[in-house]
């Protein structure tokens, strides 16, 4: 039985598809990488993983049990980081972890060890004292770290745990990852830094505008990458139709605006490129700079995920 079994997910908002027949699974004891552009459907697939939003159609399941029909059981199997949190001034770090242990009904006898072992854990046994809203950033994440840990839950969601971090904050959180890792947990993790997170994670899926484009151990999917190229595509007008348009068109992988030119990741050959350039002229688009945007593979990884430039 896979640790987490996504199928079929959609969410729609008005007319947005948040996520659109969305599946995905994760084996046990797996680190799966969940990359995407802002607005991809990252926060929103986790979310409902996390029981905490009902999809508009398809089904996850955790450790084999429904997130729509067995909430509290999903819950006590999950630990999940949301991508924003909010910490309690006045509360020490022990006593922020402790209020949390008691919440999961940690018996008080074992919570004074329990808060000990999280804080080392991550790193933050020096500051057991401190109050939480003083921490910084980095520290503050880890602490949220901690505090989806405390009832030793099987899968880990992490909506962007590094987000906001400065280098050394980041390698910080990387390094309390991997002795999740070690610890044999499941684990999800979303990032816009895919460089970072192929570095520690088994697979990784990639979400475009709610749909999964690419899925698979590390070395697959950066593999298959290697055959994409990043166009720019520069026109003088209509720039939201002409996002539409080339989404439609084959070889296209995905693709975004940026001021006034569209980035295209396209998978074809040379000729279909220029196949794909005449018909967009054929069709009005008056285009100033048709170009493949060379980088290296991670530059290609940032482009396919609206990063690069
Ligand atoms: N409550 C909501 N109401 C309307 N639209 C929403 C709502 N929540 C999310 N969306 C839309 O759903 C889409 C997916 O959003 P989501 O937050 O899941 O993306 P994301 O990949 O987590 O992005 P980010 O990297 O910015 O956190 C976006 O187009 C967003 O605007």
């Amino acid at each position: 039985m896979n640790a987490v079994e996504i199928k079929g997910l959609t969410k729609v908002y008005g007319d947005n598809f948040a996520l659109q027949d969305f599946s995905l699974n994760i084996s046990r004891g797996q680190v799966c990488g969940l990359i995407g552009p802002n607005g991809a459907g990252k926060t929103t697939a986790m979310s409902i993983l996390a029981t905490l939003l009902a999809p508009d159609g398809g089904t996850a399941f955790v450790c084999g049990h429904d997130v729509m029909q067995e909430q509290a059981m999903v819950r006590r199997l999950i630990g999940y980081m949301p991508d924003f949190f909010g910490v309690y001034d006045g509360l020490k770090a022990t006593e922020y972890l402790d209020f949390y242990a008691a919440a999961y009904r940690i018996p008080m006898a074992d919570r004074n060890r329990l808060t000990q072992d999280l804080l080392e854990l991550v790193n933050l046994s020096e500051k057991a004292n401190s109050y939480v809203d003083l921490l910084s950033r980095g520290m503050k994440q880890r602490l949220a770290m901690a505090r989806c840990l405390v009832h030793n839950p099987e899968v880990l969601i992490l909506d962007e745990p590094a987000s906001g971090l400065d280098p050394r904050a980041r390698a910080e959180m990387k390094e309390v990852i991997r002795h999740l890792r070690r610890m044999n947990k499941t684990i999800l993790i979303s990032s816009h830094i895919l460089p970072e997170l192929a570095e520690m994670c088994d697979s990784i899926a990639i979400l475009e505008q709610g749909r999964l484009v690419a899925h698979g151990m590390v070395d697959e999917v950066t593999a298959a990458r290697q055959g994409t190229r990043t166009l720019k595509v520069e026109v003088a007008e209509r720039l939201n139709e002409l996002l539409e348009v080339l989404m439609m068109k084959p070889g296209v992988v995905s693709v975004d605006g940026d001021a006034g030119w569209a980035r295209v990741a396209f998978r074809g050959s040379k000729a279909a490129q220029g196949q794909m350039l005449r018909e967009i002229m054929e069709q009005g688009w008056t285009v100033i700079e048709y170009a493949e945007i060379k980088g290296n593979l991670e530059d290609a990884f940032m482009a396919m995920t609206g990063e690069g430039e």
